[in-house]
């Protein structure tokens, strides 16, 4: 993240230092380009779950790793450059998911499984969603048997650090969390309609796109659209991430 002068600890948000935001990471030509690939696929590549549809890249993710199939160009072009621009994978990442959203879907909260290298990089497309992190329920209990030495919290408020907390996601950004945020706390988001926006961290990057198609529409209520978002179209989004152990046989599970 050299050219522009920006470093990735410059694009930190929150209060762990394990959750990056770089806004507008692709151009608006760049998200149609993806978005035409991604629906240019055969019906069959979409895979329908109870609340989204995905499509799975990059081979199939067994617990002991990943069964590998190339990532088409579409794809790697992006790879590539978050491998490069935040330098923290340590090799190339090789598994992409695309999860589409109606204004009403969501995802439960989870934990990304342990085949994962623990960092998690998220582009979003089309529109904005709220992702929540919610404390492990592992994590609650020990510090409530005040098991969590001092020296874990390194320099962060304990009660910042221990919360629940969001993040907006606006459409072309790249949202990365690992670390602690990786592996102590669930994250999702919620399948309604309308997203509080009041506990997100980065809150500047808030832009009503709806507004702002409607240039000057000024019959909205202004104080309940700062306080949440009225989700109304589609989001995709491509989680990015790296399977480090490669299984090039199926015959050798
Ligand atoms: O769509 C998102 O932003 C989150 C997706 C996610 O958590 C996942 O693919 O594991
Ligand atoms: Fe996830």
């Amino acid at each position: 993240m050299e050219e522009d002068g920006r470093r990735l600890e410059d694009y930190a948000v929150g209060s762990l230092p394990a959750l990056v935001y770089i806004p507008d990471f692709i151009s608006e030509s760049e998200q149609s380009e993806l978005l035409h690939h991604i629906y240019e696929v055969s019906a069959t590549r979409w895979k329908s779950l109870k609340n989204r549809r995905l499509q799975n890249w990059g081979g199939v993710v067994h617990e002991k790793g990943l069964l590998p199939q190339a990532l088409p160009p579409w794809l790697t072009k992006i790879t590539q450059r978050i491998c490069e621009k935040t330098l923290l994978f340590p090799s190339a990442i090789n598994h992409v998911l695309i999860n589409e959203y109606l204004p009403d879907q969501g995802i439960m909260p989870h934990q990304d499984g342990p085949a994962y290298f623990p960092v998690a990089s998220i582009l979003s497309l089309q529109a904005p969603v709220v992702i929540d992190f919610t404390p492990h329920t592992r994590l609650i209990e020990s510090l409530s048997e005040g098991q969590i030495s001092m020296g874990q919290a390194s320099g962060v408020e304990n009660d910042l650090l221990y919360d629940n907390f969001s993040l907006l996601l606006m459409p072309r950004s790249l949202f990365i969390f690992k670390d602690q945020a990786y592996s102590d706390y669930l994250h999702g988001i919620k399948d309604s309609g309308v997203h509080s926006l009041q506990k997100v961290a980065n809150i500047s990057h808030y832009v009503n796109l709806d507004e702002r198609k409607e240039s000057h529409s000024s019959n909205g209520n202004d104080s309940e659209r700062k306080d949440c978002l009225i989700r109304t179209s589609t989001r995709v989004s491509l989680t990015c991430r790296l399977v480090p152990k490669i299984h090039k046989n199926l015959f050798k599970f």
